[in-house]
């Protein structure tokens, strides 16, 4: 029996540090590096319509609608591609475009939740593919779609979806970010200076536990010169106090890891809280 309406949720993810590579194709393309999967992402709800109309929705932690958004062009992008019409809505309530993989949780939670309201059969290898594929053509991300096929904090070995990723669960604590603003993506990612930069700072080996990320990821963020003044004068209040915390790639924002970080970062700004996510897309809800 076909749903009516069916809800999918997907984590975001926060990256620590990143390097681009090219391949011959979208699906080969994407990048190496090290984030954190979080349990705050987007939840999309599908239900049947003769004509696509998808909605945006952000709301903070009492549920208040803080922003609307009409229309995605990645997921218009994708149900093109897969020939469907639908009315989605998607509810996040963390800030999009602030490094927290938001467009990658989109796509995800949005495919997951078509692909049960239309019975398409698609495999969650197909599912991630048609994620990834869609962020790198508009330049939106090159590894959340990898990240967020499952949980933890992560580490990638290589572009594209079927690389190795190592996941590993030692950062049990609570996490923190605030948001300075968003990073226009597609910008950094189609800047060749910026890619080169990005690149020779690279760190020069992979993180050995959870809060080593915090500080390859720093060091990152100062040496591709993406870290802005603001993010550098949090970074460094976090570090006086031994609180392990980076920028969020590709936001201008900082996270942060541990109970002592909520009340140095509020001092900033507005502060999410979230944790460690430990699984991927799936489906959450549906109706008859
Ligand atoms: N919650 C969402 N629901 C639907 N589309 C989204 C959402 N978040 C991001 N997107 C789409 O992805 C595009 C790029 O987002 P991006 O800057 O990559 O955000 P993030 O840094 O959080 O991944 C947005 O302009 C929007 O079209
Ligand atoms: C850092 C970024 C290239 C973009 O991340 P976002 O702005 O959150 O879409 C990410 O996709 C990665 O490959 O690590």
């Amino acid at each position: 029996m076909n749903p009516s309406a069916v809800t999918a949720f997907c984590p975001g993810h926060i990256s620590g540090y990143f390097r681009r590579i090219n391949g011959a194709t979208p699906a080969a393309t994407g990048s190496t590096g090290a984030g954190i999967v979080i349990d705050s992402g987007v939840t999309a709800r599908v239900t049947r319509s003769p004509r696509t109309e998808i909605r945006i929705i952000r709301r903070d932690a009492q549920g208040k609608t803080r922003e609307q958004i009409a229309g995605s062009p990645i997921l218009q992008f994708i149900m093109d591609r897969l020939g469907v019409t639908a009315s989605v809505v998607t509810e996040c309530s963390l800030p999009i475009g602030a490094g927290f993989g938001l467009s990658a949780a989109a796509l995800l939670s949005t495919l997951t939740a078509l692909n049960r309201l239309f019975c398409l059969n698609l495999s969650e290898h197909d599912i991630a593919l048609n994620a990834h594929e869609a962020e790198v053509r508009f330049r939106t991300g090159l590894g959340d779609v990898a990240a967020c096929q499952g949980g933890g904090w992560v580490v990638r070995d290589g572009p594209g979806i079927d690389a190795r990723i190592h996941r590993r669960y030692d950062l049990t604590g609570p996490l923190f970010a605030i948001s300075f603003g968003p990073i226009h993506t597609p910008s950094v990612l189609g800047s060749p200076r910026q890619m080169e930069r990005v690149a020779a700072a690279f760190p020069k080996r992979t993180p050995r536990f959870g809060r080593d990320l915090f500080s390859l990821s720093q060091q990152f963020a100062v040496q591709s010169g993406l870290a802005t003044p603001e993010v550098r004068q949090v970074i460094h209040l976090c570090s006086t106090r031994n609180i392990p915390a980076s920028m969020t790639m590709l936001g201008n924002g900082v996270f942060a890891y541990g109970p002592g970080a909520r009340c140095i970062l509020e001092q900033f700004g507005e502060v999410f809280e979230c944790r460690v996510a430990h699984s991927g897309a799936r489906i959450i809800g549906e109706s008859a």
